[in-house]
């Protein structure tokens, strides 16, 4: 799985910006020539439930994602990453705090218009695939631009699939692909939109070590050639180390931040996180 013509150049890759112990706004630690990040929260606080009962998953967390960058969250089981990026993805709604997708507040934004934005501006992959049986896979690659009511463009949707290898299988059905096929299925559904983010939960969780190295590099080649960006939460280290940076995530808190992370520098900074 490749780029055609893939260039090897990386995309301007201005580094991350994550508060380190979230008392400061993360909007003050930007010098003025720096672009906004492409995803970012200031002072997020997620607590499920009340009283004796609830838990607070996200502790007042600043945090930013540059775009055209690979970026992985990680830390303990019940550290919050999933909170985090359902927070930033517009799926989940902090209970204080504010979530900015580039210039875009979401925080102030309608349930429709939230949908809106989802749909049109964001592309999601899960571990679980979230293929629509009944559609082939074509179809279900075209669905959030059917959805919207948008023309595919063609000469995009050929680069894509042929760079997933799925190019022979646009007209199956998900039960007739392997695990592998369907997630560069949900890879190429997920970019056909050119949304302004890629959010990932536990993209290769399901896949083989093999399938999952070429899911890990194909992202990594969307981020590098034409500047996509991409935030995936991981409990593996070896996913981690295909990112260009990971943030590190403790009790609701941003615990740290890994810059070209490799496999034993990340399972160092778990260690020390007890994850
Ligand atoms: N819907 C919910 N209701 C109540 N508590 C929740 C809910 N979702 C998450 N939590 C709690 O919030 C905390 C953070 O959960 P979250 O799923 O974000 O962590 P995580 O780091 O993604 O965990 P894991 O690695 O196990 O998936 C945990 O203590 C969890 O039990």
């Amino acid at each position: 799985m490749s780029f055609p013509n893939g260039s090897q150049q990386p995309a301007a890759a201005p580094s991350e910006q994550g508060g380190g112990n979230g008392q400061h706004g993360f909007a003050g630690q930007l010098a003025e020539s720096e672009p906004a990040p492409a995803t970012s929260g200031s002072a997020l606080v997620k607590v499920y439930g009340s009283g004796e009962a609830g838990v607070r998953a996200l502790d007042n967390v600043d945090i930013g994602f540059a775009g055209g960058r690979f970026s992985a969250i990680m830390g303990p089981s019940g550290s919050g990453k999933s909170t985090l990026m359902h927070c930033l993805a517009g799926l989940d709604t902090p209970t204080s705090g504010r979530v900015m997708l580039g210039e875009t507040d979401l925080t102030g934004l309608s349930d429709k218009q939230l949908t809106l934005t989802r749909r049109d501006r964001i592309g999601f992959l899960f571990q679980s695939f979230n293929l629509l049986p009944t559609l082939t896979a074509e179809q279900n690659i075209l669905l959030p631009l059917e959805l919207s009511g948008r023309k595919p463009d063609r000469q995009w949707l050929n680069e894509l699939t042929e760079s997933l290898g799925i190019d022979q299988r646009l007209r199956h059905r998900p039960s007739e692909l392997s695990g592998g096929q369907q997630q560069r299925v949900a890879v190429a559904r997920a970019l056909v939109t050119r949304p302004e983010v890629v959010f990932a939960d536990e993209p290769t969780g399901a896949l083989d070590s093999k399938s999952g190295a070429n899911l890990l590099e194909f992202l990594r080649g969307s981020v590098r050639q034409f500047g996509q960006t991409v935030v995936m939460v991981t409990h593996d280290p070896v996913a981690a180390s295909h990112a260009d940076s990971v943030v590190l995530l403790a009790d609701g808190n941003i615990a740290g931040r890994i810059e070209e992370p490799t496999q034993e520098a990340v399972l160092d900074s778990l260690r020390r996180l007890g994850g």
